[in-house]
């Protein structure tokens, strides 16, 4: 009898569901459940409570939605039955966490806290922790603290601890009455098996946990607060469970929400990012899968832990047993391009691409892929979102340089789609300088399905080949092969990833090639970028940081009715 598997990637705007043979890795049905409530960076869902600059919230009962909707809807698709289902595996945007009573209920879903904003999930692109991961970098850098070599040299604000002191700092109560503060992916397993499991791909990546070390000490964290002398034991737990394990089984009262059967084996959480390498057949060193949909990830296999500048983190078993993980990252990349389309282009393209009944990513791409290399004369920086790998920096903004008043809408799109390549070819080129081998490149996630110019941009920037996903929803088969090894041999799944992988994993038979005309000026161009990057990002010119400043000091006059 067949056997299957499903596989959810909670992604940042929708939960994407996957039904999988487990025999063969062929994707049988798919579901999209957009969030109810979206990604909230202005208002809470009341109405009336904003929310400040850098925020991004999410609300957990979109994540139970996701379940209920896409799990029913794949299996009816598909006309399987939940007998024939052995496992579910889940992965999450991260660092994604919310503050939790004792029975495992959201702050934010009791009635007396739901007008505050931070009782709700603080989705990975919150950046209002800024000020606090500056001060955390400070002290470990003064105490020596050796964590940080393990993350590039800095502790990023999207990241666990940054994200619970800024809790503590402006919101003591909520601090105070959480029980325990998890990442939603842990928390959503929770609520599918009634055990809470923190996995160890979040502690690792974004909660400053090794597997050897632990936490860093309680005098850490003392010397950043005394309040936090014991949040270890306090908000989180030491107890830290590996990818690749079993969490439990869905419980009964779960079961008959989402239309699976009690008892179906449902593995550890995992990262969007991370689960994806095994989809792409990836188990070996020196094969970089970027990840590119909001943000791009870049995730790299290696035999030892170097120390990489400005990365994201290396983990021991971070991505699979037995190896060392590495993660870089961009901040945005499809935002940055939904930004443009929504904010910077005429009337007039928008009525073009309705007419022609395409989107307009797909109307400004086919314009801009007219275009010679180096013909709009301009030139961006990808941080309108801040920069997370090299400079690890969320007070960084945008740039684009050489407009004129002949700059069309699709010579921009372009200059922004080239600015990520030439991010991304920053981090390659970190990870090489510093002893940890690139030598082929894969990519998946929406962006890489969706738009082949953009590829070949990268592989012209890159100078290198790109080899495509054969999933076009990479990170939920992921999780089905971490549910069908959850589910173990003898119920018809595997016994390791890496069996799983060889036959549930792979890419297209196209891949992008190198063009070597365009590859000589994108060096010129990256030539320039690396200069903008150096001058504007490693404090020769802070403009970015002071245009910040002066922005949130007349805000708070604006709102504060202040007249001079
Ligand atoms: N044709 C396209 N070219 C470039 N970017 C696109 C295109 N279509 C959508 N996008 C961008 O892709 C992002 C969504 O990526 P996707 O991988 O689907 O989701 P997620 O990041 O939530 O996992 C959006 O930010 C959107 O602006
Ligand atoms: O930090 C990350 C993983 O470690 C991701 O950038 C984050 O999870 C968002 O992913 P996406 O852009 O696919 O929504």
């Amino acid at each position: 009898m067949t056997k299957f598997a499903i596989g959810i990637d909670f992604g940042t705007q929708s939960g994407r569901a996957v039904l999988v043979e487990v025999s063969s890795g062929k994707e049988v049905a798919s579901s999209v459940k957009e969030y109810t409530h979206g990604v909230m960076d202005e208002w809470l869902p009341d109405g009336i409570t904003r929310l400040e600059d850098d925020w991004a919230l999410q609300h957990p009962a979109d994540y139970l939605e996701v379940l209920q909707v896409t799990i029913p809807e794949v299996l009816q698709k598909a006309e399987v039955s939940a007998d024939d289902v052995i496992g579910l595996g889940i992965d999450f945007t991260a660092c994604t966490i919310l503050p939790i009573d004792k029975h495992g209920q959201p702050l934010c879903m009791l009635d007396e806290y739901a007008s505050h904003p931070h009782s709700y999930v603080k989705l990975w692109k919150h950046h209002a922790a800024q000020e606090e991961a500056n001060i955390l970098n400070e002290i470990a850098e003064k105490r020596g603290e050796s964590f940080l070599n393990r993350y590039g040299g800095k502790i990023s604000s999207e990241w666990m601890i940054p994200k619970i002191w800024q809790i503590l700092n402006e919101a003591p109560d909520i601090y105070e009455l959480a029980d325990q503060i998890v990442e939603a992916s842990d928390w959503v397993i929770y609520q599918l098996t009634g055990e809470l499991k923190r996995n160890s791909c979040t502690a690792g990546y974004k909660a400053i946990w090794n597997k050897k070390l632990g936490y860093p000490s309680k005098d850490f964290f003392k010397s950043l607060d005394p309040r936090l002398e014991n949040v270890v034991e306090e908000k989180l737990s030491d107890k830290v469970y590996s990818i690749g394990k079993k969490a439990g089984e869905i419980t009964l009262n779960m079961a008959n929400l989402i239309g699976l059967n009690p008892g179906t084996a449902v593995a550890i959480a995992n990262v969007d990012a991370h689960v994806s390498v095994p989809a792409v057949g990836i188990t070996e060193p020196g094969k970089l899968l970027m990840i590119m949909g909001t943000s791009t990830c870049h995730i790299l296999l290696g035999e030892e832990e170097r120390v990489v500048p400005g990365i994201c983190g290396v983990v021991e078993d971070g991505v699979l047993p037995g190896l060392m993980g590495y993660e870089a990252g961009q901040s945005c990349v499809g935002d940055h391009f939904e930004w443009f389309t929504e904010n910077c282009v005429p009337a007039s393209y928008h009525l073009e691409a309705e007419e022609r009944g395409i989107n307009i990513h797909q109307l400004l791409t086919e314009k801009a892929n007219s275009l010679a290399v180096g013909e709009s004369g301009i030139i961006a920086l990808d941080w309108w979102n801040g920069n997370r790998s090299t400079l690890v920096d969320a007070d960084l903004t945008g740039l684009l340089i050489g407009a004129t008043l002949l700059t069309k809408p699709e010579e921009i799109y372009r200059a922004l789609i080239e600015a990520t390549a030439y991010g991304t070819r920053m981090i390659v080129e970190t990870f090489r300088t510093h002893g940890v081998p690139v030598n082929d490149i894969y990519a998946c996630g929406g962006i890489a399905e969706k738009n082949s110019m953009m590829m070949q941009i990268y592989a012209d920037v890159l100078k290198m080949e790109i080899r495509i996903s054969s999933s076009s929803q990479t990170p939920a088969l992921g999780s089905a092969m971490f549910g069908s090894v959850a589910a173990g041999k003898e119920q018809g799944g595997y016994e390791t990833i890496f069996d799983a992988a060889a036959v549930m994993g792979g890419v297209k038979d196209q891949t992008y090639v190198s063009n070597k005309k365009n590859a000589d000026v994108y060096d010129q161009l990256f030539e320039e970028y690396q200069k903008l990057y150096d001058y504007f990002g490693r404090g020769q010119n802070n403009i970015m940081k002071r245009l910040k400043k002066i922005k949130k000091d007349s805000l708070q006059v604006k709102d504060g009715g202040v007249v001079c």
